[in-house]
């Protein structure tokens, strides 16, 4: 694995109608890049994840996995607003010399897709195989595939969706609002917030995961307890993990990053921007997904025009695109080695197909 920086020293507007002056990416490749260039898997990143795939997606990227570097060169960037190797907050604002913190500016899905694809010009890869990504890692890869509708030959998307929905933005304004509670939050030092983070990712992990993973993994120890319940533990130990790697202030912009996903933004309505897309597509939905469930998938599938829909089990809910690996594996490769078969998209409509409002 080669771990990389690209730095676009220009400014970079933004949809919000501010800019960056200039960024950096971290990147990770691994494999070789083939001649006619054949063999590029892109993978997007989710939430907190980083450039290193074969790191957070050890079972689908790595020697003897179905994206090979025997086979495929992939490539995978950490986007902007993160915190490993890129442009986020914690960088240096070359206006003020200190670190953004609070005033690093409003970034969006489309942003972030911009700046990947100027590092994909920089390294002058013309097509990209396949394109793959969970959850906001989904969102990039839907929306490179519609801002450049020629470049993606495979796109997928796994428990993604075309926009966020209510529940997901309630979800995330309530971790922001426990962010907010943290009487540090407002201070200008990299560690301001951290504890309400920490209540923030615990929240979070309610609607990455389930009743059924909870009951199942953090069970009761004995009829007798009145207290210091496993599932309490687990909730307080998953804030601490994040805390270890994460910042309060990545966690607030990329939360709003997923708030304001909405691939109709300024393209007449939801339905024409999927319309867009070009790639052969297969959309994975998780039965168990609570913060984006395969109703928002049914409805990529059944608007992207040459789509495939396919739904696995996971215990895990939402967070089963970093886990299940073997039934990911099992679709993936009954979908690329069939040829560009005839689209089959669920008939049931969803409450995106009903709100006008949304299209
Ligand atoms: C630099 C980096 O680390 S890059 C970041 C890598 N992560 C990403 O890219 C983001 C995507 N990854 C994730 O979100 C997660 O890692 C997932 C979804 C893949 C897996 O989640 P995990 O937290 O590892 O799994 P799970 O929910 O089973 O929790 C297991 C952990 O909780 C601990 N745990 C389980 N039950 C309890 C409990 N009752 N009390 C306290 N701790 C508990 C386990 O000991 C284990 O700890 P460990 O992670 O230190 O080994
Ligand atoms: N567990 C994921 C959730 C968001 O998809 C992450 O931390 O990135």
């Amino acid at each position: 694995m080669n771990l990389n920086y690209f730095d676009y020293k220009y400014s970079f507007p933004l949809e919000s109608g501010e800019s960056l002056p200039g960024f950096r990416l971290a990147y990770t490749t691994r494999g070789t890049l083939n001649s006619d260039q054949s063999n590029v898997v892109w993978v997007c990143h989710a939430l907190t994840g980083n450039a290193d795939a074969g790191d957070w997606w050890g079972g689908m990227v790595g020697p003897g996995k179905y994206y090979d570097p025997e086979r495929k060169f992939i490539i995978c960037a950490n986007v902007i607003g993160s915190c490993y190797g890129s442009t986020g907050p914690l960088s240096v604002n070359p206006a003020t010399g200190r670190a953004y913190h609070h005033d690093f500016p409003m970034i969006t899905v489309r942003d972030m897709v911009a700046a990947l694809d100027l590092l994909r010009q920089e390294l002058g890869i013309e097509k990209i195989h396949a394109c793959i990504g969970g959850s906001v890692g989904g969102e990039q890869a839907l929306e490179w595939a519609i801002l450049q509708p020629n470049l993606i030959e495979n796109l997928v998307l796994i428990a993604a969706s075309a926009i966020a929905s209510p529940w997901c933005i309630a979800f995330n304004e309530a971790q922001r609002m426990a962010i907010e509670a943290d009487p540090t939050w407002a201070e200008q030092r990299d560690d301001a917030g951290l504890a309400g983070m920490k209540a923030a990712r615990a929240m979070a992990m309610i609607s990455y995961r389930n009743y059924d993973t909870y009951g199942f993994t953090q069970a009761l120890d004995n009829n007798e307890q009145l207290d210091g319940f496993k599932a309490a533990g687990y909730q307080r130990y998953q804030g601490e993990k994040l805390a270890d790697r994460f910042n309060a202030f990545t966690y607030w912009v990329l939360s709003k990053v997923m708030d304001s996903h909405n691939v109709g933004r300024n393209r007449g309505s939801i339905l024409n921007a999927l319309g867009q897309v070009k790639a052969r597509t297969l959309v994975v939905g998780i039965r168990s997904d609570l913060l984006f469930p395969p109703s928002e998938q049914q409805f990529l599938a059944r608007h992207i025009p040459n789509a495939f829909y396919e739904e696995i089990d996971s215990l895990y809910g939402h967070d089963g695109f970093l886990i299940e690996f073997k039934p990911l594996t099992g679709i993936i490769r009954k979908w690329m080695a069939s040829a560009a078969s005839a689209a089959v998209v669920p008939t049931a409509n969803s409450l995106l197909d009903s709100n006008q409002s949304v299209k």
